[in-house]
């Protein structure tokens, strides 16, 4: 069938080239060229279509038909990326296994990067190549029943035994019991856990261990340990979520991860370079979140603009066709904004994956000085980004009315895994105090006279502007931006200090100040999104994609100072406000033609967004229709349910 026309006009009045925009969002021409290559070569291999709908499949049917891919896979995996790249490796499997989770997703993102960082190069001789072999399947096993947030309130112990030189491992309480962990409930066989060591009746806290969790033939598990799935969950089904407790479990000394904590056989620690590098798996993903989220909400992007550009009704000036959705202000308010962030996200993502891996490669060296400023930074980024990605998927489903509803748009099921993020990996509030306490050090700093020390993400909180020309250009947002933050981040330390000072503790005054400081860890990590996307802006060399992209941008800049109006009124006059205002409609319109091209260059295959509203060929009713007919209640006219029960019910009824 052809394309629907609506989309090819649309894509005809685009100004720029696709795989052009592509290059500027995937980082390079070379790496958004292997995309194309990857998923190319992936659409010629029968084997990994859906073998149905995924909507339509129990949860056993959706981890049966992960495992069946994940079996495929490996016959191909060699052949269609260069498996040292990890970039490749994901598009592979995004647009193998789609996004419901599978039982190798926390193998590749937590567990091999755990050995990676924690284990010292014997371990890693060890374990690392069989884990990158895929030989054993890994998970990482932190979060218990009773605590996830606080771990230093974790429960589970790893105790020294000095006669054996084996540390028992045990789950004490209840509460104690490991849940959540992604792959721990089937899948995997081996696992880092992480528990309290404990040497001598001395608890060290927290620490990383590698444990066998099952049978490497029969894939039982091994005796002392109970493990099983903790059931369905808002989303993520096709991953086998886990608890795992502990009785009596012995593993070697040498099971401990030690590249940086020790202990020697005869019981003695050796301590970390850094108390908090136990943590880096943490870090790592939420460096990653920015990028993987930003490709989420580009996913329901892509289904609610392409949907908005075939789908026609009412009508403005012509009476004699209904208009295109996508032609109504209050939808392009509703989304171009969105696609904005999406394309800043994904900016912001590039930037932090790469100073993971500095910060990795620093580390290995002995140096942990970025350490702080690389957790500050990625914990208010996960925050922002997941809940803003939350809100954009949400308004993109209400964009595509009653069909968005359904799950053959599959934008419930992108929103399910999203929001998802707005937990792991710290729960948002939380991450977001993570960065508050830096910003309220960076300003103390500035208190006792040490500006001159503040690193370059926060030397603004020393500036002092209090008036902005009205010319406004992306750089003058910027600085509407700093005003914000600066001004949320001093108000909300001066109310800490000033609670602390009125004979409070400590704690309680953060508590009672910590929705203020909450809001000034959104408002610099705002700041943080805006300044990232200007600067690659600035950085690209294709003018008809920097054109676009400046326009964007003004959307951008113009909808994020109307969205915090509340914290600039007293730099901004409402003359300027209103200016703004009109801005931000002028820049609607001007992106309005590029919108379908905006999203087609983020070239998410079909068969990765499992969309009928998105189809790339725009032709949504007759397959909508042909769905429908696909769901397992239409394979017969008659239920059993019916004639069970209501049949009977009408007919009593009729007496
Ligand atoms: C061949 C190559 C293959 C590779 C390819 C890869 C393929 C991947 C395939 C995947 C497919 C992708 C498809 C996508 C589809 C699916 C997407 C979904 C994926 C789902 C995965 C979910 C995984 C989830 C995992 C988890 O959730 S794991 C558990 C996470 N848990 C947490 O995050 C707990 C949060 N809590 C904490 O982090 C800490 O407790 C705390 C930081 C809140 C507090 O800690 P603590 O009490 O110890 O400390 P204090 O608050 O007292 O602070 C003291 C000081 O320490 C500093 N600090 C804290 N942390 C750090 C740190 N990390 N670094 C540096 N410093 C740190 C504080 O700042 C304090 O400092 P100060 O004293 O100066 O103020
Ligand atoms: C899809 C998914 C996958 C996961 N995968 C894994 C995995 O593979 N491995 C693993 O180990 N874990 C995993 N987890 C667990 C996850 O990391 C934790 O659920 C998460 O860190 C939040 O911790 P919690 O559940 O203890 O929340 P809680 O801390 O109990 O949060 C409840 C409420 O208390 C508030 N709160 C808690 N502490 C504070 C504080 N100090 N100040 C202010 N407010 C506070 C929170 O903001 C929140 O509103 C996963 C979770 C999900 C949803």
């Amino acid at each position: 069938m052809s394309e629907n026309p609506d989309l090819t006009n649309e894509r005809a009045s685009g100004t720029f080239e696709t795989n052009a925009m592509a290059a500027v969002i995937y980082g390079s021409e070379k790496f958004a060229q292997r995309r194309r290559e990857i998923t190319e070569a992936i659409s010629k291999i029968p084997e990994f279509q859906d073998s149905h709908p995924l909507v339509f499949m129990s949860r056993e049917e959706k981890i049966s038909e992960a495992c069946r891919k994940l079996a495929v896979l490996s016959n191909y995996w060699n052949s269609l990326i260069d498996t040292s790249d990890e970039e490749e490796a994901l598009h592979l499997y995004r647009e193998v296994l789609g996004l419901e989770g599978h039982p190798l997703a926390l193998h590749e993102t937590m567990f091999i990067p755990s050995l990676i960082a924690q284990a010292s190069d014997e371990q890693q001789e060890k374990w690392l190549g069989r884990a990158q072999r895929r030989e054993i399947i890994g998970c990482y096993a932190q979060t218990e029943m009773g605590h996830g947030t606080n771990l230093r309130a974790l429960e589970t112990t790893a105790t020294f035994d000095i006669s054996t030189r084996e540390f028992i491992l045990n789950s004490p309480t209840i509460t104690s019991l490991k849940w959540w962990p992604g792959a721990l409930g089937k899948s995997a066989n081996w696992s880092i856990v992480i528990a309290n060591l404990i040497i001598k009746e001395h608890n060290y806290g927290p620490h990383p261990f590698m444990v066998q969790l099952r049978d490497e033939k029969s894939h039982e598990p091994l005796p002392g340990i109970t493990v099983g799935d903790i059931g369905p969950k808002m989303a993520f089904n096709g991953a086998d979520n886990g608890f795992l407790g502990f009785k009596n479990y012995r593993i070697p000394r040498e099971n401990m991860l030690m590249r940086h904590s020790k202990v020697t056989s005869d019981g003695s620690y050796i301590k970390p370079p850094h108390a908090k590098i136990g943590y880096s798996s943490m870090v790592k993903v939420r460096s990653r979140m920015a990028m993987d989220q930003g490709l989420f909400l580009a996913s329901a992007l892509v289904i609610a603009v392409r949907y908005s550009a075939v789908r026609r009704q009412g009508y403005l000036e012509d009476k004699s066709r209904e208009v295109k959705v996508l032609d109504y202000q209050t939808q392009q308010h509703r989304l171009f904004p969105s696609i904005a962030r999406a394309y800043a996200f994904i900016f912001c993502g590039f930037e932090t994956i790469r100073l993971y891996d500095q910060l990795l490669i620093d580390v290995q060296n002995g140096n942990t000085s970025g350490m702080a400023d690389l957790h500050a930074l990625t914990s208010g980024l996960k925050s922002v980004v997941t809940y803003q990605t939350g809100e954009g998927i949400e308004q993109a489903r209400m964009a595509c009315g009653g069909h968005g509803y359904s799950m053959a748009s599959y934008i419930s099921e992108i929103y399910g895994v999203a929001i998802g993020g707005c937990t792991y990996e710290g729960e948002n509030m939380v991450m977001l105090l993570q960065l508050a306490r830096y910003l309220v050090k960076s300003i103390e700093m500035i208190q006792n006279g040490k500006s001159r020390e503040l690193g370059p993400m926060v030397a603004y909180l020393a500036e002092n502007e209090s008036e902005i020309d009205l010319n406004l250009g992306p750089n003058e947002y910027l600085k509407v931006f700093e005003y914000a933050a600066r001004n949320q981040t001093w108000r909300a330390t001066e109310k800490f200090q000033k609670l602390r000072n009125s004979g409070m503790s400590n704690e309680e005054a953060w508590n009672q100040a910590s929705v203020e400081l909450t809001r000034a860890s959104r408002l610099h990590t705002r700041l943080y999104i805006m300044s990232t996307f200007i600067n690659h802006v600035g950085s690209i060399v294709d003018q008809k994609v920097k054109g676009v992209l400046i326009d964007l941008l003004n959307v951008h800049v113009t909808y994020e100072v109307m969205d915090i109006g509340i914290y600039v009124q007293g730099l901004l006059s409402s003359n300027q406000m209103d200016l703004i205002r009109n801005q931000l409609y002028v820049s609607l319109e001007t992106i309005r033609p590029n919108a379908v091209s905006l999203v087609d260059s983020f070239q998410i295959s079909d068969m990765q967004l499992r969309s009928v509203l998105g189809r790339r060929d725009g032709n949504v009713y007759e397959n909508l229709f042909k769905w429908a007919k696909s769901s397992p209640l239409n394979k017969t006219d008659v239920l059993p349910s019916v004639t069970q029960y209501l049949k009977p019910m009408m007919e009593k009824s009729k007496l």
